[in-house]
C-alpha cells in the first residue's frame, strides 16, 4: 500500500474497518480537502495551498493526489510517481500530520479528475470533501474533462497564485459558476455545503513553481 500519513494522525477520529484499503483513512463528518497535482516536484506552494485551506475552511485533512499524469501537460518533461510521490511527502510534512499523499489516482487507474472525485465520493459517504486548487487552474478549469459535474460534485476553494489573478477570476468557470461562489469570509462554511459552491481565497501570495524549480531558475528575488 501506498501511501503516507505526514505524521500520527489527529485525536478524535479511530481507525474504520476496510477504510485502509485506498490508503486513505477518512470517515463520515470529516472534512477533508482534495489537492491534486503533479508535484514535479512539490515545493512550499503546495504547502502554503494546504495550509491555507485548512485554515480557512477548517479542514480535517488534505490528501495530496499525485497525479499519473496532467491529461493537459506533455508527459516527457514529468518524472517518476515514486520520485514526485517523495517530493510530495517532503513538503506536506512541513505542513503537519493532517496531510496525507496518496497515489490513488494511479490505483484507480484514471488521469481524470472527475472520475477521481467520482470515486472517492462513492468510497466514503458522509466525507465533506472539497476540491482545491491554485488559481492558475480555474484560468483553465474549463478545458479539463467533465469540469461542470467537477462543480457539482463536490464545493471547490481557489487558492490565488501570482501570475493567473486576473486571468482567473475572468475565467469561463468562474463566470459560469458565478452565483454559487461564497465570499473567503464565510470559507469555513464551504465544506458543509451543497455543491456547487466556490470560494477564492486570497492569502499572502506564494510565487514558487515546479517549471521555476525544473530550470533551475532563482526562488525568490534574493535567493541569488
Ligand atoms: N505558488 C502557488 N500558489 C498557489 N497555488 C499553487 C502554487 N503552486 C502550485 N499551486 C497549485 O498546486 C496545484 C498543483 O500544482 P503543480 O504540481 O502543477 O505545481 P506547479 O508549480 O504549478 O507546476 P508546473 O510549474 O510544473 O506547472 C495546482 O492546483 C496549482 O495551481
Ligand atoms: O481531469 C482533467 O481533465 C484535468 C486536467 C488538468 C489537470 N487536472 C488535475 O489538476 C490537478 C493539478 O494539476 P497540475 O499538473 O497543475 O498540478 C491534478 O490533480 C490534475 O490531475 C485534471
Amino acid at each position: 500500500m501506498s501511501f503516507f500519513h505526514a505524521g500520527p494522525a489527529p485525536k478524535g477520529f479511530g481507525p474504520r474497518p476496510g477504510a485502509l484499503r485506498d490508503g486513505l483513512d477518512l470517515h463520515p463528518g470529516m472534512k477533508v480537502g482534495l489537492f491534486g497535482g503533479s508535484f514535479n516536484p512539490a515545493h512550499d506552494g503546495h504547502a502554503h495551498v494546504a495550509e491555507t485551506a485548512m485554515r480557512r475552511l477548517g479542514l480535517d485533512r488534505v490528501v495530496w493526489l499525485v497525479s499519473p499524469q496532467n491529461p493537459l501537460k506533455s508527459s516527457h518533461e514529468t518524472a517518476p510517481l515514486s520520485e514526485r510521490m517523495a517530493s510530495a511527502r517532503a513538503a506536506a510534512a512541513t505542513v503537519g500530520p493532517a496531510m496525507i499523499v496518496s497515489d490513488f489516482e494511479t490505483r484507480i487507474g484514471t488521469r481524470w479528475t472527475v472520475d477521481t472525485v467520482r470515486a472517492l465520493t462513492a468510497r466514503y459517504p458522509g466525507v465533506k470533501f472539497v476540491w482545491l486548487m491554485g488559481s492558475d487552474n480555474l484560468a483553465s478549469f474549463h478545458r479539463w474533462r467533465g469540469w461542470t459535474d467537477i462543480m457539482r460534485l463536490m464545493p471547490v476553494a481557489v487558492v490565488a497564485r501570482p501570475g493567473s489573478q486576473l486571468d482567473s477570476r475572468t475565467a469561463p468557470a468562474a463566470a459560469r459558476f458565478a452565483r454559487f461562489r461564497i465570499p473567503a469570509a464565510q470559507a469555513g462554511l464551504l465544506p458543509s455545503l451543497q455543491a456547487p459552491a466556490w470560494t477564492y481565497l486570497t492569502a499572502p501570495l506564494n510565487p514558487r513553481s515546479s517549471t521555476a524549480i525544473r530550470r533551475g531558475e532563482a526562488m525568490n528575488p534574493g535567493d541569488g
